[in-house]
């Protein structure tokens, strides 16, 4: 389907969960083995070759492995930032953030935590995340901290963003379908292909689907990690089992 348009393709990629396997710390992440020089063979037959993540962009290309994957193009924080060519373009952080950091925390005390104890904060930067992977419970410990997550939400004028295991506090305004529209925008691209695992892309994939009904050739990839989100998987044109699968259907559309 893609091969006579390959050239003129954009692939765009998720970070955690499609590249790199899902870890219990978020600082452990890694790509997996071989993904660089997967995208390095891609970004050399394809248009352009980006990732989009939730993750701060710099720590993508740092966890990845990628600085040296070429024209690569990396859209931290769902878009907020850009990498490329080793520069980034970041803006400055939104003052909500310190605050709901600092409500996370207070979120976190032991003497307030005991429903969810074990969850962690990880400071992004442009935004906060919650994790309860090292719950007792982790999935008990995500439905017992979301009413508060969404008070601070709610009173900080944040966005809050579900995903693995995960809430997210970050500005509201960014997703992965605007930022991929963005790129598509730049690029003018015949094919797309998108690969994702979360919640967090279904806008990126409602994007590939609004680019077919205008004649853009689409693909979405949904790698299955260590937890299916259905309505991924059902919108997909290929599901594969994680980031090896994803690495395996890259390597096959350069055949
Ligand atoms: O858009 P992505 O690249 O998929 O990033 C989304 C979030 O991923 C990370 O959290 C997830 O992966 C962790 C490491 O495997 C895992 O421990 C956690 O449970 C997952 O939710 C990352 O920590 C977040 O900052 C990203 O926004």
């Amino acid at each position: 389907m893609l091969a006579p348009v390959l050239s003129e393709t954009l692939v765009a990629l998720d970070f955690d969960g499609t590249l790199a396997p899902i870890v219990e710390r978020p600082e452990d992440a890694r790509a997996a083995p071989g993904a660089a020089d997967v995208l390095t063979a891609i970004s050399n037959r394809v248009a352009r070759t980006a990732i989009i993540t939730g993750r701060p962009a710099a720590e993508a290309v740092r966890l990845g492995g990628f600085s040296s994957v070429p024209g690569l193009i990396v859209c931290g924080h769902y878009g907020l930032e850009r990498w490329s060519s080793g520069e980034l373009e970041s803006p400055p952080h939104a003052a909500a953030v310190a605050e709901a950091r600092a409500r996370v925390e207070d979120l976190l005390r032991p003497e307030r935590a005991d429903r969810w104890s074990g969850a962690s904060i990880e400071d992004k930067g442009h935004s906060v995340a919650v994790h309860t992977r090292r719950a007792a419970d982790p999935p008990a410990a995500l439905v017992a901290i979301e009413p508060y997550v969404t008070e601070i939400a709610r009173e900080t004028g944040l966005e809050l963003t579900p995903g693995r295991l995960v809430f997210e506090l970050r500005p509201a305004g960014v997703d992965k379908g605007a930022t991929l529209r963005e790129l598509v925008t730049e690029m003018s691209p015949s094919a797309v292909v998108y690969a994702g695992d979360d919640i967090g892309d279904l806008p990126a994939v409602e994007a590939v689907s609004a680019l077919r009904r205008e004649g853009v050739t689409g693909m979405v990839i949904c790698s299955e990690a260590d937890a299916v989100v259905p309505e991924l998987r059902d919108r997909a044109d290929l599901v594969v089992r994680g980031p090896e699968g994803v690495l395996e259907a890259l390597r096959q559309l350069l055949l």
